[in-house]
């Protein structure tokens, strides 16, 4: 199944006809150089184009009051001084004769993308749309924005397609009210957002946008707000966020869509946000998504108005919506204090709704909010002065990485008899080794000739990853965990420099690995705690890895951060028999995992293991993982377990802090 793109150039056609400095940066060419770079690229001919259309009354009222609709309907014909007076009555908004039009086609691109998806057409899209949505409320226009297209479609979905949960995930450096007004107390939709807040000094300087409104009545705990209290917050603040905070959630809520407020005026060189983040965040944030609702993804454009950047997020984010290999993050920070303490108070808010949080530490001594302004001496940001504009640095950061696909998607080294699933590529020992091979040989390590048979196999799945001539990869050995031996002690580590090792169930994996070439993370039933090191690291689940709540608390709260901070080349995921793990959990184990290393995962699995070779292929080929099913509560020592884990680790790994360091 393919990815939509709805893009129509009439949604250009408006503009500011007037001066107002807080309007100005919203141009028509943040969607023309947007769409251009996606043609330029050749993304746009491998999506599915999607027409707009209009979106009808009907579907407007789901959100805003018949007032509103007949106010704006009045616009395309009023004078310029009559605009002029309609706009004043709104806030950082401005109107057009076109742009109520405009308004109907972005939230109707938006309804075109959740019908696309919400049917199977298409497995998920992206709607480049203006004006964006996130800020308009039932009865008023705001920060450019109309119409909530966002809202509309949430309400669209559940009534047209009989969605039960909608998650909205609102990467927007603003804090989108307008949706956070219109589902706060819907316990069916679950709203996240982060947003450039500095203590409420930031528009639309709001109270309500701080992270203590988690939502009210039935709707409390289904309202994410992370407020971003300083500027220059980078990649790694972003991806604690999202480990740390909403993928858990987002697992424990098991929605049956994602929408995305896909504003890119979060990225480096936005003259809004401030921020750091590089436009290949975007990728990752994307890809973190897309294991959910069995991959029911639709992404609509909010903001972004440094148009170099924005072009290069927009691709980024189509770009993993078709599947291809994810850009490694060059070297990550860890997050910084202001972003440890934002993830530290809303993780202690969040604690009471939902229990895969419910070991986060308390909220911070430091009372954060009494660092709140007054309101009533602030009057929102002063208005940039032209000389000021012009101080503030040129931001600069390298062009994204090439993201190839590679010839074979993903290739199978099975015993002779082992049947090997469509669309892998079978790799036999014979006709693919290389000649340098024969002297690599080393027959201590392989034994036997089945042994040696396995090493050239797993040898020649790596080496063909080294060079990006296949993606991923599976094998079937007859021992597991002598493959797994053989591959960290003679192959992985020269072949790449760094090689990240899950294993998933019981089992001796005792290398020394102080050098820091691999990294061992051995998740299973076992209480290894007398192993300790910074590259061996066992997580032991009480119930054993039948466990889905407490593997997927591991593999968001430990796996993946560590992931991220540890950059690997290679992803080598090891299955023991016996491991007990659910096919549900592998499967969204293998989806995470591609995140690293572009893509290069090898999965290693017993020969008997052989049922669970489909649904493994069917991931590795690029199909989104099936969603777990509603998480049971998870065991209270497990959760204890992984944040004492959590607490001893991080001191090696900056990317399992969740709270500021307890010194201050
Ligand atoms: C869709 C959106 O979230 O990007 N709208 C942002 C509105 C910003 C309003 N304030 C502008 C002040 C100019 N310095
Ligand atoms: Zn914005």
């Amino acid at each position: 199944m393919g990815t939509a793109l709805i893009y129509d150039e009439e949604m250009t056609k408006y503009k500011l006809l007037w001066v107002d400095p807080a309007c100005k940066i919203e141009v028509p060419e943040r969607l023309s150089v947007s769409y251009e770079a996606l043609v330029r690229t050749g993304l746009s001919d491998r999506c599915v184009a999607v027409p707009p259309r209009e979106a009808s009354d009907a579907e407007i009222l789901l959100v805003h009051s018949e007032e509103y609709l007949e106010g704006v309907k009045k616009t395309p014909h009023m004078t310029l001084e009559d605009l002029k007076e309609f706009t004043l009555q709104y806030g950082d908004v401005y109107f057009h004769p076109n742009i109520y039009h405009c308004a109907k086609l972005a939230a109707g691109s938006a309804l075109q993308l959740v019908d696309s998806v919400m049917t199977g057409t298409v497995r998920n899209g992206m709607a480049l749309v203006r004006p964006p949505g996130h800020h308009s409320m039932r009865s008023a226009a705001s920060g450019f924005c109309v119409f909530n297209n966002v809202a509309i479609a949430a309400r669209y979905a559940k009534q047209k397609h009989g969605a039960k949960r909608v998650l909205i995930v609102d990467w927007d450096i603003h804090h989108g009210q307008g949706v956070q007004y219109c589902f706060e107390d819907d316990p069916s939709v679950l709203y996240f957002s982060w947003h450039r807040y500095e203590h409420q000094k930031f528009w639309p300087n709001l109270r309500e946008s701080d992270y203590d409104s988690v939502g009210k009545g039935s709707g409390a705990g289904f309202n994410i707000n992370v407020p971003w209290n300083k500027v220059g917050m980078e990649n790694s603040d972003y991806l604690s966020a999202f480990c740390h905070v909403l993928l858990p959630v987002a697992y424990e809520f098991c929605p049956d869509l994602v929408l995305v407020c896909a504003g890119f005026d979060s990225a480096i060189g936005d003259p809004e946000g401030e921020m750091c983040a590089t436009p290949d965040i975007f990728a990752h944030l994307t890809h973190l998504l897309m294991n959910l609702a069995g991959g029911k993804l639709c992404a609509v454009l909010e903001g972004g108005y440094n148009l170099t950047s924005l072009a290069q997020s927009v691709c980024q984010t189509v770009q993993t919506l078709l599947g291809d290999p994810l850009p490694r993050l060059a070297n990550l920070g860890s997050p910084c204090e202001s972003a440890l303490e934002s993830l530290q108070c809303v993780r202690s808010v969040l604690r009471r709704y939902w229990p895969i949080l419910k070991h986060a530490a308390d909220p911070p001594t430091t009372d954060v909010g009494s660092r709140r302004i007054k309101l009533a001496k602030a009057e929102g940001e002063k208005a940039e002065t032209a000389e000021e504009e012009r101080s503030r640095e040129e931001k600069v950061w390298p062009e994204p990485a090439e993201r190839l696909r590679p010839p074979v998607c993903s290739a199978s080294a099975l015993p002779d008899d082992a049947a090997c699933p469509d669309g892998l590529k079978r790799l036999t020992s014979s006709k693919d080794l290389g000649p340098l091979l024969g002297r690599r040989i080393k027959t201590e390590v392989a034994g036997d000739a089945d042994g040696v048979a396995t090493f050239l196999r797993l040898y020649t799945l790596i080496e063909k990853m080294r060079t990006n001539e296949i993606g991923n990869g599976v094998a079937l050995v007859p021992d597991v965990a002598a493959a797994v031996k053989c591959v960290v002690q003679d192959l992985g580590s020269d072949l790449v420099n760094r090689v990240l090792v899950v294993c998933v169930g019981k089992e001796e994996l005792n290398y020394a690995t102080a050098d820091g070439k691999m990294l061992v993370v051995q998740i299973s039933g076992e209480d290894k705690e007398e192993q300790k090191g910074k590259y061996y690291i066992p997580m032991c689940l009480k119930k054993g890895c039948g466990d889905t709540v407490g593997f997927i608390q591991a593999v968001l709260g430990l796996l993946l951060p560590l992931g991220y901070e540890y950059d690997p080349g290679l992803v080598l995921l090891s299955r023991m028999p016996g491991s007990g793990v659910g096919d549900c959990m592998w499967q969204q184990l293998i989806g995470l995992l591609k995140g690293f290393a572009k893509g290069h995962t090898l999965v290693l699995m017993q020969t008997n293991d052989e049922a669970c070779m489909g649904p493994t292929a069917s991931v590795l080929l690029g199909h989104p993982a099936p969603p777990l099913q509603e998480l049971l509560t998870p065991l209270p020592d497990d959760g204890d377990a992984l944040e004492r884990m959590r607490e001893r680790l991080q001191a090696d790994w900056k990317m399992l802090q969740t709270a500021v360091s307890s010194g201050n």
